[in-house]
């Protein structure tokens, strides 16, 4: 990625990079009029197709909810596209590594209890946000709150013209990481909402067990197809073997929703409630 502009909107100064994905990049930056600590992430304007404006719309819709990164500005400086956020802390990747790989089961369920709220509240405005998982899921420890960011791929599944459905539709690519992408995400398959929900149990899995059968400790390098194919084999009784059977049945509920049926957030919840 081209250079990060010294200075944005004649007041962000980006110091160090807190973390980079596919299209971005995200500096911690200070901001030197009042010295508060924040961050910004930086799109190079010539990116094809360009998608920090469509995340800051999106954050725009879902301002104020509990859990939402707050905007503290958004604009073009020179040749990126800035989006300024409040500074997060560790997430949930981080942490669980620094953990050595081994969360509480209370722990699971309070996340897992978390993110279930922020996946209501973004499908409640009618988004599926499309790439659940641990990268993407930060914690303020000092409000104890579990946010989810990088809403870049968040796309509508509700059709506000009309009040329907979005039709359902093949031939799209893998959206987001594979280790938790919902099967019908590796097949291309129009996201519904209850491809979030079923991104969400693989992380609660993953966190009690430690490990998924189609990861190795090198699993970002997987391949989309190697993954999905050690997906589809692992029976879910296997998958989650030695673990309460809560997380089995989040896994078969998420999986048995149809495309456009609304999801039972309240039977979720419920049912991690040990
Ligand atoms: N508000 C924030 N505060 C602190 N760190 C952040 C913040 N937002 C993002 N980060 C860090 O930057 C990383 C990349 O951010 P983000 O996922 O938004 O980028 P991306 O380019 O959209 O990634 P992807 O390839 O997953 O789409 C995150 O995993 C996180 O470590």
């Amino acid at each position: 990625m081209s250079k990060a502009p010294l200075r944005i909107d004649g007041r962000f100064r980006p110091e160090n990079i807190l973390g980079s994905g596919s299209y971005a990049v995200v500096y911690r930056a200070q901001n030197f009029l009042n010295n508060d600590i924040i961050a910004i992430k930086l799109e190079p304007v010539t990116n094809n197709p360009p998608s920090l404006e469509h995340e800051h719309h999106i954050l725009k819709q879902l301002e104020g909810g509990v859990g939402i990164p707050r905007i503290l500005w958004f604009g073009r400086e020179s040749t990126h596209y800035a989006l300024a956020l409040d500074l997060l802390g560790h997430s949930l990747h981080d942490l669980f590594l620094m953990c050595n790989q081994k969360f509480r089961l209370q722990t699971v369920v309070n996340l897992g209890d978390q993110l279930l709220s922020r996946l209501e509240y973004i499908h409640s405005h009618g988004y599926v946000h499309g790439n659940v998982k641990l990268q993407n899921t930060m914690i303020d420890i000092l409000e104890k709150t579990v946010y989810i960011i990088d809403l870049g791929i968040t796309k509508r599944y509700w059709n506000s013209s009309t009040t329907s459905h979005i039709p359902f539709h093949r031939g799209q690519h893998l959206t987001g990481t594979p280790a938790f992408a919902s099967i019908n995400n590796h097949l291309g398959l129009e996201l519904g909402r209850c491809d979030d929900l079923e991104s969400l149990a693989y992380m609660l899995i993953y966190f009690l067990r430690g490990s998924l059968p189609w990861l190795n400790s090198d699993h970002e390098k997987l391949s989309d197809s190697f993954i999905l194919e050690h997906k589809v084999d692992t029976a879910i009784a296997d998958l989650c073997e030695g673990i309460p059977p809560a997380f089995a049945n989040i896994l078969i509920y998420s999986c048995s929703l149809s495309f456009s049926e609304d999801p039972d957030y309240d039977y979720i919840r419920q049912s991690t409630r040990l």
